[in-house]
């Protein structure tokens, strides 16, 4: 079978808090997911009807059980997710504070997916699929890093499009200035790359100062710097499309050839702003790859993250392509 999309990078089980409001030490229930941004971008997209698959790994433990299951009953193929001795499946927890707190606990100590090696990647023939999405945090940490950037070097010479979600998680990077020296060497590999506004500023962030984390909202960092200067130098890499992401804005897309289309978001009362960019994203991907043009890609991709803003969790709400394209219908249409 072919497949239209590899995500590589993290997996989880989320834990969502189901007491939206309540202070953290208050939860009383959670409900159950998988996440990750690759995860949630596989997941996502393969609702909306593409083939997908995920390259990432779990630990040889019940949680590990949970998460291929899960990933099998969405048909995500799980051809590649490793299952790795001496390593431990990893957790998330997700309190849910609207409007503005969302605090994110990662239990990642001894991360299988930062085991994953070369020798994993020799297994995979790239000609299989159509597009491969690479999470910037996956380049955190080796042994995974020189796995990322083999897939990525087999990526290119089956000739298929490098997609780059920055997803940057400054938690990651033991060294915040790694991030960014890696990262843009990375950038000359893209073909695409998405990014929130803060994201781009990460990429050339050169002291652990300019971040501030406020509550454990690992997803929505602030960080200082010039946004424009950022993207001009982002777009000097060779990048065909840049995609900044601008909240309940939308998107600003940029092209190689100067071009730069503003693309609206739709109008909804937020929940919860976790997984709204890997929903975003996994709408972007579905546009691309049925050759819709950027304005419609896009404008499916917000509508794709403001869906998920209502929701109290991130891809076990993903939409299916139906239901997506009938809440663009009843907001106003493409
Ligand atoms: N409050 C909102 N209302 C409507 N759409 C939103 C809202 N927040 C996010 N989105 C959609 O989700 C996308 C990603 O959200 P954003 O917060 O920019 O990135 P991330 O989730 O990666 O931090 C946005 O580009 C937009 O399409
Ligand atoms: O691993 C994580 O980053 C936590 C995720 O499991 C969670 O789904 C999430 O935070 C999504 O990230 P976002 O799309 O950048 O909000």
């Amino acid at each position: 079978m072919n497949f239209d999309v590899l995500t590589f990078g993290r997996v989880s089980i989320d834990l969502y808090s189901k007491n939206i409001g309540a202070e953290f030490n208050d939860i009383k229930e959670l409900t159950t997911s998988i996440g990750g941004s690759p995860t949630n971008i596989a997941v996502g997209s393969q609702r909306l009807g593409l083939k997908t698959g995920l390259f990432s790994a779990v630990g040889p433990d019940p949680t590990g059980g949970f998460i291929i299951n899960t990933l099998k009953n969405e048909g995500v193929d799980i051809t590649h997710v490793q299952t790795i001795n001496n390593t431990t499946s990893t957790a998330v927890i997700c309190g849910i504070i609207p409007p503005d707190r969302f605090p994110l606990i990662f239990y990642r100590d001894n991360a299988p997916d930062e085991k994953i090696t070369i020798d994993h990647t020799e297994k995979i023939n790239f000609s299989r699929y159509r597009s491969f999405l690479m999470s910037g945090t996956a380049l955190a940490v080796e042994p995974a890093r020189s796995a990322a950037l083999y897939a990525t070097e087999k990526a290119k010479e089956a000739a298929i499009p490098v997609i780059l979600d920055i997803d940057f998680r400054a938690i990651s990077w033991k060294d915040i200035r790694t991030h960014g020296i890696v990262l843009r060497q990375y950038l000359t590999q893209c073909n695409i790359v998405i990014g929130t506004e803060e994201e781009l500023l990460s990429v050339f962030l050169e002291d652990s100062n300019q971040v501030s984390i406020k509550e454990s909202a690992i997803t929505d960092p602030t960080i200082s710097g010039n946004v424009n200067e950022a993207i001009a130098k982002v777009m000097k890499f060779g990048v065909d499309l840049l995609l900044v992401k601008t909240g309940a804005e939308g998107v600003v897309a940029y092209h190689k050839d100067g071009t730069v289309e503003k693309v609206p978001g739709f109008k909804v009362d937020p929940v919860n702003i976790l997984g709204a960019g890997d929903s975003f994203a996994a709408g972007f991907l579905y546009g691309y790859l049925n050759g819709w043009d950027t304005y419609k890609s896009c404008r499916l991709a917000n509508a794709c993250g403001a869906w998920m803003v209502t929701k109290q969790g991130c891809c076990n709400f993903a939409p299916y392509y139906e239901e997506i394209i009938q809440f663009i219908e009843n907001k106003g249409g493409f």
